[in-house]
């Protein structure tokens, strides 16, 4: 499944809603087009021990890393990253307006051949709507 996988600086928890941002990733990679909906995980961590740049104490980051399967051109990677990135700054603008914040995006190409994977979901949301069943 596309993985999107976000590391942040646990000073972050005062000033950013990092549930509301995982929502947010989620809807921009519904949005590109690229990924199964029933495959698109996103989850934050937490970290508490960190050290950035010249460790002053306000500093912080969010590093995302987005892992995805095989098949999609280096083009295609790129728009995404491009798109996903523009999206995660327009959400830390504020932070990014002060000199004490590094934001950054890695994707990383799932090897088919050794990985596994099994997904309930899919069925579901593929399957013909009936009322109610989907919500
Ligand atoms: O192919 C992959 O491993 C990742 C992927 C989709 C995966 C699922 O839909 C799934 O695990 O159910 C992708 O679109 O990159």
């Amino acid at each position: 499944m596309p993985h999107l996988t976000v590391q942040y600086s646990q000073n972050l928890d005062h000033d950013v809603d990092m549930k509301e941002f995982c929502s947010v990733m989620s809807v921009a990679m519904q949005q590109t087009g690229v990924f199964p909906l029933a495959g698109i995980r996103v989850r934050a961590h937490p970290m508490p021990q960190y050290c950035v740049a010249d460790g002053h104490s306000k500093n912080a980051f969010v590093d995302m890393v987005l892992r995805m399967g095989e098949g999609r051109s280096d083009a295609t990677k790129s728009e995404v990253g491009a798109f996903l990135m523009a999206r995660a700054e327009a959400v830390f603008a504020p932070l990014l307006a002060d000199p004490y914040f590094a934001l950054s995006l890695e994707i990383v190409t799932i090897s088919k051949p050794f990985s596994w994977k099994t997904n309930s979901i899919h069925a579901r949301i593929n399957a013909p709507s009936v009322k109610g069943e989907n919500s």
